[in-house]
């Protein structure tokens, strides 16, 4: 039997990013025992998750198609590429914006009915056009919820367009503050973004927080005709209060990329088929990152860009390694390494890092470790209360 990791792919991914797994590595779209999955958009919720499972790679942004609480029971740490796809969305969003404000998605769809009326079509697109005369996106004032990867860039190039921005998210990291134009006009409640601005564009993450975030109580405090697109996520927006909203004109239009049997069959909206991160640069940077970071997990133990673990590394030398995801309780780490010491072990070097309600702890060992003595230290650390997941790298 061949003892190669497995990494089973769950979704079309860019062979840039499958083609990094080299010796020591099977891709395998069938595995039943895969050691990783890497995927794009595929529904994990319903998946029974193989004994073997060690780590998840998402080649995007977005995790609410993995069940994250139970990864986390499971110790299995989810990775995702922040950053990797944001130009891609970006470009989406801004072309979207002129697109729907010059009603060219009407205007091309229009177009199309004209077939069949042969020599007349010139003199027929002329007479027509007036139907679709739109708004120019200079001088308005769009409103930008959630300042990360995407929102931040999406804020920063419409001020090039010389549209005034505002932007809210209460949660901005230092790094996006820094990146974020000084000329976007920041507010610390929604609400004075929402009576202020002619187009709203949505990019934060769908959470139990965010979902339902824009109803008929903030289409309420919109002004009327208000713009909204929606690269996110569909359960951002209620449904059922966005088409009444779009009935009666309180929303203009809504630009999503997550159609549903709803909005398809709302009076302007307009339905992206989830375009946004489909650039042949966004999939291969995205499976790249996904790729590096599981292998980067699977060989060392080291975490980097996990949603549900801390970011944790220790410079890998060959000593041999055991790693430890855990509870975040006092006293977990002198219980490990009493442990360790107890087994007559030395340690080189170690890190113990938290998030949230967990932590993870990396240890270098010294020297030469028989299977037998590795054994028994796992068998030790395993019976700590509150001790998820160790594995050993050698
Ligand atoms: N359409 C697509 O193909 C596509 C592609 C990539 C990402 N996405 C979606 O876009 C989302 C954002 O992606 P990103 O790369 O910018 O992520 P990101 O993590 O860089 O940014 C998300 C931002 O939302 C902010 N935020 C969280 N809760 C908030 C709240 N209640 N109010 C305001 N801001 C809040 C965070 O502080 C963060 O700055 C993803 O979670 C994903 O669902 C869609
Ligand atoms: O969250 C994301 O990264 C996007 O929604 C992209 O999803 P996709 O990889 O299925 O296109």
């Amino acid at each position: 039997m061949s003892n190669k990791t497995i990494i089973k792919p769950l979704n079309a991914i860019s062979d840039k990013g499958l083609n990094l797994f080299k010796e020591g590595y099977t891709i395998d779209e069938q595995a039943e025992q895969p050691d990783a999955v890497i995927l794009r958009s595929y529904n994990m919720h319903d998946m029974t998750f193989p004994a073997s499972l060690k780590a998840i790679g998402r080649a995007g942004a977005g995790v609410n198609n993995i069940p994250l609480d139970v990864c986390t029971e499971k110790g299995i740490p989810v990775f995702n590429t922040p950053g990797a796809n944001a130009n891609a969305v970006k470009e989406l969003v801004i072309t979207s914006l002129i697109a729907a404000s010059r009603q060219m998605f009407d205007g091309v769809a229009w177009a199309k009915t004209l077939i069949g009326q042969g020599d007349d079509i010139p003199k027929l697109v002329e007479t027509g056009k007036k139907q679709f005369v739109g708004k120019e996106i200079q001088g308005k004032t769009l409103g930008v919820i959630g300042l990360g990867a995407i929102g931040a860039r999406v804020a920063n190039d419409a001020l090039e367009l010389g549209m005034d921005v505002i932007g809210y998210d209460p949660f901005i990291s230092v790094d996006m503050a820094w990146k974020l134009s000084r000329s976007v006009k920041r507010v610390h409640n929604i609400d004075e973004l929402f009576k202020e601005v002619d187009y709203i564009s949505i990019h934060v993450p769908l959470i139990p927080e965010t979902k339902g975030l824009l109803n008929k109580e903030a289409f309420g405090k919109m002004k009327d005709n208000v713009y909204i697109l929606n690269f996110s996520r569909g359960e951002l927006v209620n449904d059922d209060d966005i088409a009444m909203a779009l009935e009666d004109g309180t929303v203009g239009k809504y630009i999503t990329d997550f159609p549903n049997k709803k909005t398809l069959e709302m009076t302007n909206a307009i339905s992206i088929p989830h375009l946004g991160a489909s650039s042949e640069e966004s999939e291969e940077n995205c499976a790249m990152m996904a790729a590096e970071e599981l292998m980067e997990y699977l060989e060392t133990g080291n975490v980097r860009n996990s949603v549900n673990f801390p970011d944790a590394s220790l410079p890998y030398q060959g000593h041999p390694r055991v790693t430890a995801f855990h509870q975040n309780v006092p006293k977990m780490v002198s219980k490990i390494t009493a442990e360790v010491s107890d087994a007559n072990l030395n340690i080189v070097d170690m890190t113990n890092r938290s998030y949230k309600d967990h932590a993870y702890t990396i240890i270098d060992l010294e020297g030469d470790i028989s299977e037998t003595d590795f054994n028994a230290l796992v068998g030790r650390l395993d019976a700590i209360e509150g001790m998820i997941t160790t594995r050993v790298i050698k």
